[in-house]
């Protein structure tokens, strides 16, 4: 990845992690520029919290848009967005029967199949919340994926104004759409670089050979997913770290372009100013890190195991001794290496003295079997003579105490 730069034109350090504890914070490489563009980007520190900010979210977004027109149209896309979402379930106080569920982008599968985004949403919240079934519009089964995409935008052209109204430019309006996003930036089913993601014509579109599979899926088109109140991209999990980055980035340094991955909607093309109704809309970007359980660090049974090991010391003085004297050999050590690099021409003729060490080493000791039987013998004598020389030690020690005490 190239520098990040700061409002200062100063490069940013890479890492992004956020301390502990921060439910939510500012994303570092974000800088809005009120002018140019109206996104907004959420950070949380993992997964779970960044779960139920979306959840807050959504639902917010649903009591909003109730009071506004007297229903909630809400667009979901596939993928690990799904699982998020299960923590609407058990939310209190939301109004799920004005709720009308779409797919920005669907899978032509059948419904029971593992690729079926639908089957994905029904699993984790559709099933568990009292969404009337026939506001919940699925891409209908057996087609073939030019029928099923003209099917599916009929589904949504039916649909009274009052509930899902159109804009100036005829695209349906709705109020929340969620955009999962892939390693590649793709959002719904928009890969970069393919002919699909720059269509300006349409609500829905075939996608017969997307280059992740399953290959036919349809999905909303662009400018049907910019018509939208709100779109919220959200990127959960290390994997989209980069992608996420990339975007801001492309985002920062040409804010007045529509970006060229389509992670954040490519905004209107309008010369100037965004005009009242389009800085009206809202864009936002969800992210959070991976935090996998397996990573947590139990400290007590560190501190637990390392009271046991110390208890089993004999003769912890020595060890106290022996303890500070790495630390000091360590310090000289630095102290000699920071040395040795202030001598020009120094550093690099070690690394050179290095290398063809390590070069001998492989060829003489590693290459051969005959010469790697070799080493092992040679490491296991050096073994015994330390094992040995420790023993002779020790005899000495018990022979000299033994002899104090006549
Ligand atoms: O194929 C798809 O992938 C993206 C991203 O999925 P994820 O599992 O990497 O989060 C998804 O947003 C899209 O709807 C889906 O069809």
């Amino acid at each position: 990845m190239g520098a990040h730069l700061m409002p200062s034109g100063a490069a940013a350090p890479l890492s992004t992690s956020k301390g502990a504890g921060l439910a939510e914070t500012e994303h570092m490489f974000f800088y809005p520029d009120k002018d140019a563009t109206n996104v907004s980007v959420r950070q949380f520190v993992n997964a779970e919290l960044g779960g139920t900010g979306l959840a807050n979210m959504v639902k917010n977004a649903a009591e909003e848009s109730i009071k506004k027109h007297g229903a909630f149209t809400l667009v979901l896309s596939g993928g690990s967005l799904l699982k998020a979402l299960g923590k609407l379930v058990g939310m209190k106080g939301v109004d799920y029967a004005k709720w009308h569920v779409f797919y920005a982008d669907e899978r032509n599968v059948p419904h029971d199949s593992d690729d079926c985004t639908h089957k994905g949403a029904h699993e984790a919240f559709l099933s568990k919340v009292a969404i009337p079934e026939q506001q919940v519009h699925k891409l209908r089964e057996g087609l073939n994926v030019q029928d099923a995409a003209t099917e599916y935008a009929g589904q949504l052209l039916g649909l009274d104004p009052s509930v899902l109204p159109r804009n100036s430019e005829g695209f349906p309006v709705f109020d929340l759409i969620l955009l999962g996003v892939g390693p590649d930036g793709h959002v719904a089913s928009l890969f970069p670089n393919r002919t699909q993601t720059s269509a300006r014509e349409g609500w829905v579109l075939p996608i017969a050979d997307s280059p992740k599979p399953p290959p036919e899926r349809i999905t909303l088109t662009m400018p049907a997913i910019n018509s939208a109140r709100h779109v919220a991209v959200v990127a959960f999990g290390a994997g989209k770290a980069e992608i996420v980055q990339r975007v801001l980035e492309a985002a920062r340094l040409a804010p007045r372009s529509p970006v060229s991955a389509p992670l954040l909607p490519a905004r209107p093309q309008t010369i100037g100013r965004p005009s009242i109704s389009q800085s009206r809309q809202a864009r936002d970007l969800l992210v959070a890190r991976a935090v996998d359980k397996t990573e947590t660090v139990d400290v007590d049974a560190i501190v637990k195991d390392l009271q046991t090991k110390w208890d089993g010391v004999e003769n912890k003085t020595s060890v106290v001794v022996y303890a500070g004297g790495a630390v000091v050999l360590l310090w000289l050590s630095s102290s000699l290496v920071g040395a040795v690099n202030a001598v020009p021409l120094l550093p690099k003729l070690l690394e050179l003295v290095g290398l063809g060490y390590t070069s001998w080493f492989v060829y003489r000791y590693l290459l051969f079997k005959s010469s790697r039987e070799e080493l092992l013998q040679d490491v296991d004598e050096l073994k015994r003579k330390i094992a040995g020389a420790a023993q002779d030690a020790k005899k000495s020690t018990s022979s000299k105490s033994s002899g104090s005490s006549f």
